[in-house]
């Protein structure tokens, strides 16, 4: 060892300089001589093994489950939030924006919910996004499928799956699905209008609207770098209020992937969670499938500057649905076509 070989060395006599440099090795060398004799102590050698085991636990726990300090957990994984609200001040992000009276944001904040999307609406909506995705998929970890457009993730780029299938879409979408995507949309309208005290016919659905999977395949192009911290009303334009619905559940479906709004010293996290894949019997799901599906919702602009931590592992599927008070920027419901 290094220290070692540096006492062996002996320094010159009458050199101050080089005194002065052998003093100062000689009380330096003494510590690992006196650290191999502490370590010597049995209890001493317990204590350190153990220490050094919980630390590499810990290590190994924040890079399979995070990557960022978490101060505050919005909502658990394991817990029913029946109706989480958080106000927050608005940003100015509004003013360079039109305003509506009744409907632009001058309460901003982002709220909880587990008791609006049942688990059967959950899981219903989750089959709909695995067999749309499953028709294509980016070479990288983020894939999406934008029902309105049709816009769908294949390899490096997006193709629509309403001009690539022609009619033979029918075969794989059904009027059934586009009902559930219309009443998912109009109970999270109504729980966003309720939240923020406005009216929901003041909110107009806008774009884009998708679903989106994430697993932990490396990024290809930029699209597949979904963890950067923005803000929605920046990214998309038209979106004043943002919601998320998640289709998966957070360390038992994927690990990392949670959601959090970025403040300073104190992020905020939301777990995702959901129902499971239908196609699993009850005794097959984890203590926590059997809870509702999980709605977050915000406002969009920089008051709530958010990003999504990297997925670790595992497969995480949600459905962002936004709202804009300009009736300009309104689209209709996707439409079976
Ligand atoms: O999936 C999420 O949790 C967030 C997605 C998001 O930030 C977005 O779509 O803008
Ligand atoms: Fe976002």
């Amino acid at each position: 060892m290094a220290p070692q070989r540096r006492a062996a060395t002996k320094a010159p006599e009458g050199n101050g300089a080089a005194e002065r440099r052998n003093r100062s090795s000689t009380k330096k060398d003494r510590a690992p001589r006196e650290v191999q004799r502490l370590w010597q102590r049995p209890w001493l050698r317990t204590a350190g093994l153990g220490a050094g085991f919980v630390l590499t636990a810990l290590l190994l726990w924040s890079s399979l489950g995070a990557d960022d300090g978490v101060a505050e957990v919005l909502a658990r994984r394991g817990e029913v939030v029946a109706g989480r609200f958080i106000e927050v001040p608005c940003s100015e992000d509004y003013d360079s924006h039109r305003r509506f009276e009744g409907c632009t944001p001058r309460k901003c904040g982002r709220g909880v919910t587990d008791v609006v999307i049942t688990r059967e609406e959950a899981e219903r909506i989750r089959s709909v996004a695995e067999k749309g995705l499953s028709l294509g998929g980016s070479d990288g970890g983020a894939s999406i499928l934008d029902l309105h457009s049709g816009a769908l993730s294949v390899g490096k780029h997006f193709v629509n799956l309403y001009r690539y299938f022609g009619d033979k879409i029918q075969n794989i979408f059904s009027e059934e699905d586009f009902r559930l995507y219309r009443e998912v949309r109009q109970k999270v309208q109504l729980t966003i209008a309720e939240a923020f005290g406005i009216s929901a016919s003041s909110l107009h659905l806008t774009k884009p609207t998708f679903f989106s999977r994430i697993n932990s395949t490396e990024a290809r192009t930029a699209h597949d770098e979904y963890w950067h911290a923005h803000v929605d009303k920046v990214t998309y334009g038209s979106f004043d209020y943002t919601s998320l619905l998640y289709l998966s559940n957070y360390l038992e479906d994927f690990g990392g992937g949670r959601f959090m709004f970025m403040e300073e010293g104190a992020n905020k996290t939301v777990e995702p969670r959901a129902a499971p894949p239908s196609c699993r019997s009850s005794s097959q799901r984890g203590n926590f499938s059997s809870l509702p599906g999980r709605v977050s919702f915000f406002t969009s602009g920089s008051e709530n500057l958010h990003r999504v931590e990297k997925v670790h592992w595992g497969t995480r599927y949600a459905i962002t649905i936004a709202f804009s008070c300009n009736p300009d920027h309104g689209i209709e419901d996707p439409a079976f076509p």
